[in-house]
């Protein structure tokens, strides 16, 4: 996958093409905080390049001052025609602290702007990709490294600053030492290499062993957080599962802790050949200038500002090296969250299309055949040929995994078929623009969402983009039979229904569900779809909501309804009876029943439940 195409091209990373793609980086970096606030972006480069000019000249000037003073005459009058070059010396240190506070602000100013930009890029192209990628095994990695790479992308503006300032601060001393002594360069370069290599190969570890363990701590931080969910806490608490998950999680952690441990040894062991290497080229090189000086090729104060040359470029030229390493090792991470963006264009939900018929008669399944992406199951449908008539109530039947919530999400453009069409009055719901056809369709989902809102926002947000009015609220209450719900909330509608929260309210499943069943009715998509409507909710409650179903419908709403309770289905306009994915039955409820097919028999089933005599308690 990806990822780990990704991860190799790393591995293959030496100095040379960590050298050859710093332009690249440095350029993203720059485009995104040009992006972000172009004023702090401009700042922060004329105050780097100035600061960089600023210690050129002031080299220049150090050794000025140098030969003026180890030059001959009387000391005082050495002094006197030292003076300008020292006052040159102060007022480029004074200029490079004003460019260097200018340059801090403006990065502080850079830096969480360039994350919001990112951040709000990455989440506004994961919600819209398509359900097949949300539930991609491989996708969701990908979501999940890129994560990081906004916060990276955050840390790169410091970085690229200092590598920029590093940069032209060691082609200053570089320069200065060229026009010392030729020989002097070379020696600087073979000081700074071994930090070079030991960083280069300390973060390719690092980076290796992240995508190798990103599952790792996925699947641990996902043990830690069922531990603190008010969802899973009352099972852990009665069937004692605590325990068993902080084993889980322990077993999990030390695992991490081992590899933590390897990397650290080999980082020491890294370490310690790069400072051995360094050590025995600061010798050479110290040697080479005691040796010049000897043989009378260099004046001692040319020698002086050699030395303090050598020191700031080497200095520079380790930072460099570090900074460098630094912004690859981030500019990974923004690589995965440049690819995200990339994958996640490629697979959102297309925009645009056919426009599908103003008031379409019927929605025909034609010869579908959908598997889901990455299973290697049967199908969840198989050459399903059906029709749903509009404004009608369509009622879908059959056992466990017999394929009707698949086929709803399919009607929903949730997912499109691998073969078959499903044709909107003629118009093929492929070719049609989604956005529309999503527009047209609420839905109470078997898990609907329980959004962490208020009652109020709870049912509004079924049509977010509608201005919110109390009178759609309250129609929308009255058409689930909700009224009651809410005015058992202890502050109605402004009730926060997240119960983790202070002031936060739980609602009962039956109660939830009227809620899910009143947004959907708030969306006013002229098709409902719901599935399982009434698995919470008691008998009174339930011949409710099929009431009100029913009343929908006669509005000229189409209800398409799943359901188990075949009691509930007898007012359908029509019933489609799945098996295995496949149609077995059409027909009203009474065609159905007095047919005698699967329908009547799981019909006859729920109804000798009833009728079946309780056994008579034992005497003893
Ligand atoms: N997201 C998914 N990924 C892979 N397979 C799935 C997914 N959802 C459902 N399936 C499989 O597709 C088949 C049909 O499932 P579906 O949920 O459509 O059945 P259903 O008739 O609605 O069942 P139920 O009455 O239990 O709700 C099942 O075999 C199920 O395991």
């Amino acid at each position: 996958m990806g990822w780990s195409q990704h991860a190799d091209a790393f591995m293959e990373l030496n100095l040379r093409a960590m050298v050859t793609r710093l332009p690249t980086l440095l350029a993203s970096s720059f485009r995104l905080a040009w992006r972000a606030d172009r004023r702090a972006a401009r700042t922060v480069l004329a105050a780097e390049v100035g600061r960089g000019l600023a210690q050129a000249v002031s080299l220049l000037a150090v050794n000025s001052v140098l030969g003026r003073l180890m030059g001959g005459g009387e000391v005082a009058d050495r002094l006197r025609e030292a003076v300008p070059a020292l006052a040159t010396v102060a007022a480029v240190m004074l200029v490079a602290a004003l460019l260097r506070a200018a340059s801090t602000y403006a990065t502080g100013r850079l830096e969480p702007k360039v994350e919001r930009v990112a951040t709000e890029l990455y989440l506004e192209r994961a919600a819209a990709v398509e359900l097949s990628a949300i539930e991609d095994e491989a996708f969701h990695k990908l979501l999940d490294t890129a994560q990081w790479g906004a916060s990276s992308a955050r840390r790169m503006i410091p970085i690229a600053t200092s590598v920029v300032n590093a940069g032209i601060s060691l082609i200053a001393a570089a320069g200065v030492l060229t026009v010392l002594h030729p020989a002097l360069l070379p020696l600087l370069v073979t000081m700074t290499l071994p930090s070079a290599w030991s960083a280069l190969s300390i973060a390719r570890r690092r980076y290796a062993s992240y995508h190798v363990w990103v599952q790792h701590v996925r699947a641990s931080r996902l043990i830690s957080s069922l531990l603190t969910e008010p969802g899973a806490a009352p099972e852990i608490r009665v069937h004692g599962i605590g325990p068993f998950l902080l084993r889980h999680f322990r077993a999990m952690s030390e695992a991490a802790e081992a590899e933590q441990t390897r990397l650290a040894r080999l980082e020491a062991r890294t370490g310690l050949i790069a400072a051995v290497w360094t050590g025995l080229a600061t010798v050479a090189t110290y040697a080479t200038l005691g040796g010049l000086l000897l043989a009378g090729a260099m004046a001692l104060s040319v020698a002086g500002t050699a030395v303090i040359a050598i020191r700031t470029g080497s200095a520079n030229l380790n930072r460099l090296v570090l900074e460098v390493n630094t912004l690859h090792e981030e500019a990974l991470f923004v690589g995965d969250l440049q690819r995200l963006y990339v994958e996640a264009a490629e697979r959102a939900i297309p925009v645009g299309g056919a426009a599908l018929p103003e008031e379409p008669r019927e929605i025909r399944f034609e010869d579908v055949t959908f598997t889901y992406p990455g299973s290697d199951a049967r199908p969840a449908l198989s050459d399903l040929t059906l029709s749903v008539p509009l404004g009608k109530i369509v009622a879908l039947v059959g056992e466990n995994g017999s394929g009707k919530t698949t086929l709803v999400k399919l009607l929903s453009g949730l997912y499109a078929p691998q073969r078959g069409r499903i044709l909107w009055d003629g118009v093929d719901a492929a070719t049609a623009d989604r956005h529309r056809l999503a527009e047209r369709i609420a839905m109470v989902a078997q898990d609907f969402k329980r959004w962490p809102f208020t009652a109020r926002v709870n049912v509004a947000i079924g049509r977010a983009s509608a201005p919110l009015t109390d009178e759609r609220l309250n129609e929308s209450l009255g058409q689930a039979g909700a009224e009651d719900v809410v005015a058992d909330l202890p502050r109605g509608l402004d009730t926060l229904l997240a119960r983790m929260f202070s002031g936060g309210h739980e609602l009962s499943g039956g109660q939830r569900q009227r809620l899910g069943i009143a947004r959907a009715a708030y969306r006013r998509g002229t098709i409902l779809v719901v599935d399982e409507p009434t698995a919470a909710l008691d008998a009174r409650a339930e011949l409710e909501v099929f009431e009100k179903i029913r009343a929908l419908s006669g509005t000229g709403q189409t209800v398409i309804l799943i359901t188990h309770r075949l009691a509930s289905v007898r007012h359908a306009d029509l019933v489609h009876v799945l098996d295995q994915g496949r149609l077995v039955e059409s027909g009203t409820p009474e065609e159905l029943l007095s047919k005698g097919g699967v329908y009547a028999e799981l019909y006859g089933l729920q109804a000798g439940q009833f009728a079946a005599p309780v056994p008579a308690p034992e005497t003893g």
